[in-house]
């Protein structure tokens, strides 16, 4: 069994619904999940002139190698009607896939650990919440230490 973290995010309709029923659908789907972070309200990331996000993290338990784990996120990103406006922008639901187990993996498909996750407090937050003591396999950083040097503005 490998244990990974998965980000959800929603900023369309009903945003802690569609947090909710993704989860719903996830364990439907097979993954054990194990904890799941307090649903956040976060400013847009990147793209700044649209609605605020929920954010949430979820680690969950599988037997899915990364490429399968991953293609379930984004079969349930369908199944929900995916809906996206613009690159970075508004959707109902959001599901990437930022640690899976220690694993660093770069494929065409799949980046591991999600590569911009370090520069993302919606999703260091949540994650923090739940993991603060994971060490980051690129940056052999704590979690709860890139979301501090995130909020102080480190380099
Ligand atoms: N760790 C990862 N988690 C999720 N998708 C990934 C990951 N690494 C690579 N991808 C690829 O990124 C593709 C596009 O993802 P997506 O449409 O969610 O981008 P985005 O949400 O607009 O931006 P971002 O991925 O930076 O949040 C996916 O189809 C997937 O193949
Ligand atoms: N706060 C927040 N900002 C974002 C988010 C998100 O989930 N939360 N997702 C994005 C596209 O992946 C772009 N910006």
């Amino acid at each position: 069994m490998s244990i990974a973290y998965i980000a959800l995010g929603s900023n369309l309709g009903d945003k802690e619904a569609n947090l909710r029923q993704a989860l719903k659908m996830l364990l439907v789907k097979g993954l054990q999940i194990r904890s799941v972070s307090s649903f956040f309200k976060t400013e847009p990331y990147g793209v700044t002139d649209q609605p605020e996000f929920i954010n949430a993290v979820a680690c969950v338990k599988t037997d899915l190698a990364p490429e399968k784990l991953l293609k379930l996120l984004l079969d349930t990103e369908l199944e929900m009607g995916r809906v996206r406006l613009r690159h970075w922008g508004e959707r109902n639901i959001d599901l990437d896939l930022l640690l899976y187990d220690d694993l660093i993996y770069y494929s065409e498909k799949l980046v591991l650990p999600h590569p911009d996750m370090q520069n993302r407090f919606f999703v260091l937050q949540p994650l923090s919440e739940i993991a603060a003591d994971k060490i980051h396999p690129v940056y052999k950083k704590s979690i709860q230490t890139l979301l501090k040097s995130l909020t102080d503005g480190d380099e």
